[in-house]
C-alpha cells in the first residue's frame, strides 16, 4: 500500500493490527478469486468499538473494479474508522475485508492499493521528488523517473519537485499525498478527504484525476464532505450514520430519475422524435417540455441541446430538475434523527 510513512505519519495506526491472514478470509478470497472479477473492496459486517464508544456497528459494502464510490456521512459517522479497517490500519472487532479478491492483510493485495489518509505529515527535510521515490521503493513497484514526474505534474507540483516538503503549504502537502497514493499504479485508491485543504482549482484538478482513474478502470473509494464533488464523480454512494449504512446505491437509485425542463420554439417532428428518444416526454404548454431522462450519461444534456439546435429548434431555457445529493443526504439523516445510537 502506498501512503505516508515515516516519523509523524499515520499517527492513529493500531499497533495490534499486525499482518496475519485469517483462514476464514482466505477461504472467502479463494471463492471470490474463482469468480471472473472479484470486487476491489468487499467488506462484511464490520464492527469497531473504542472503549465504550461504538464507532462502526455492522457495515457491509463493495466497490467494483473501476467503480468510484463515495463514502458520506456526518462527523463521527465512522467513515475513517471503516477506511482504516479496510486497510488493516485498525483491527476490526468483527467482520471481514477483502481487497482485490485477497485478504486485506495480504501484502500482495496491499501493494496494489494507494491510500491518502485524512491526517498526514511528510518528512520535512525531503523534497517532493524524494518523498515520491521513497514511497515507490516502499511499494516494491518499479516506476521510472518520467512517470514519477508525470505524477507530480498531474497533481500540480511539477515545478516544486526539488523543493523541501517542510516549506509546503497544507494544500501542496495534500497534492503530494495524492501523488503518493497514485504513483505506484494502484488498482484501488482510497482517498480520505482528499480535497479538504485544496482551493477551487485544486478541487477541480482532483475531480479530473478521479475521472481519469475511472477511465483507466482504477477503483476509488472517496470519503468527502464536499457532496457536490461526490455527486459529480461517483458511480455509487454509501451513506454512513452512527456507525451503520443509512443508505447505499447509485445516484439514480438514491436521487430518482433526472428530469429536464426545456422552453423551446420551432420544434418540428424530427426534434420531437429526438426529445422522445431522450426519455419520457411531456408537453406542459406551448413552449414547455419536460423530459424524464432515460440515460445517466454526463454528456446527455449537452448532446440533446446540440441535436435540437441542429434540427432548427430555438432553445430558450434548459433546467435540470432532480433532488440534489445534499438534499437527499440531509433527508436521510434527518429521518434517522432520534433513531438508535450505537
Ligand atoms: N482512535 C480512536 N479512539 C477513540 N475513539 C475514536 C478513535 N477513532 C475514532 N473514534 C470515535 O469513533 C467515532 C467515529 O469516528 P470516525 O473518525 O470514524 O468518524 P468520521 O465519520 O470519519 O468523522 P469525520 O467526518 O469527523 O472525519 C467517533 O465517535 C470517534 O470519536
Amino acid at each position: 500500500m502506498t501512503g505516508p510513512a515515516g516519523p509523524g505519519a499515520a499517527p492513529e495506526v493500531d499497533a495490534a493490527a499486525a499482518p496475519a491472514v485469517d483462514p476464514a478470509e482466505e477461504e472467502i478470497a479463494r471463492r471470490l478469486a474463482a469468480r471472473p472479477e472479484s470486487p476491489a473492496v468487499w467488506c462484511a459486517d464490520l464492527h469497531k468499538r473504542y472503549g465504550k464508544r461504538t464507532a462502526v456497528a455492522g457495515v457491509s459494502f463493495t466497490v467494483g473494479r473501476g467503480e468510484v464510490v463515495g463514502l458520506l456521512g456526518p462527523n463521527g459517522a465512522g467513515k475513517t474508522s471503516v477506511i482504516k479497517m479496510l486497510l488493516s490500519l485498525v483491527r476490526p472487532d468483527a467482520g471481514e475485508v477483502l481487497l482485490l479478491g485477497r485478504p486485506a492483510r495480504d501484502p500482495a493485495a496491499r501493494a496494489r492499493v494507494g491510500y491518502l489518509p485524512e491526517l498526514f505529515r511528510y518528512q520535512p527535510w525531503l523534497t517532493a521528488a524524494e518523498v515520491l521515490a521513497l514511497h515507490v521503493r516502499l511499494s516494491g513497484a518499479s516506476v521510472p523517473d518520467g512517470e514519477r514526474r508525470a505524477c507530480l505534474a498531474a497533481v500540480g507540483l511539477a515545478d516544486r519537485a526539488r523543493d523541501r516538503v517542510g516549506g509546503f503549504s497544507k494544500g501542496m502537502q495534500q497534492r503530494l499525498g495524492l501523488a503518493v497514493a497514485l504513483v505506484a499504479r494502484p488498482e484501488l485508491v482510497v482517498l480520505d478527504e482528499p480535497t479538504s485543504a485544496l482551493d477551487p482549482v485544486g478541487r477541480a484538478d482532483v475531480r479530473d484525476l478521479l475521472l481519469e482513474l475511472k477511465a483507466r478502470r482504477v477503483a476509488v473509494l472517496l470519503n468527502s464532505h464536499l457532496i457536490g464533488e461526490v455527486e459529480r464523480v461517483c458511480d455509487r454512494v454509501v451513506i454512513l450514520d452512527r456507525g451503520r449504512v443509512a443508505a447505499a446505491g447509485s445516484l439514480s437509485e438514491l436521487l430518482g430519475q433526472r428530469e429536464l425542463r426545456l422552453r423551446l420554439t420551432g420544434v418540428g417532428p424530427a426534434a420531437q422524435a429526438r426529445l422522445a428518444a431522450a426519455g419520457g416526454l411531456t408537453r406542459d404548454g406551448d413552449e414547455s417540455y419536460t423530459v424524464a431522462l432515460a440515460g445517466d450519461r454526463p454528456d446527455e444534456v449537452p448532446a440533446l441541446v446540440e441535436d435540437l439546435v441542429r434540427l432548427g429548434v430555438r432553445v430558450h431555457a434548459v433546467e435540470p430538475a432532480r433532488i440534489s445529493l445534499e438534499e437527499r443526504l440531509l433527508g436521510i439523516l434527518r429521518a434517522r434523527d432520534g433513531g438508535p445510537r450505537p
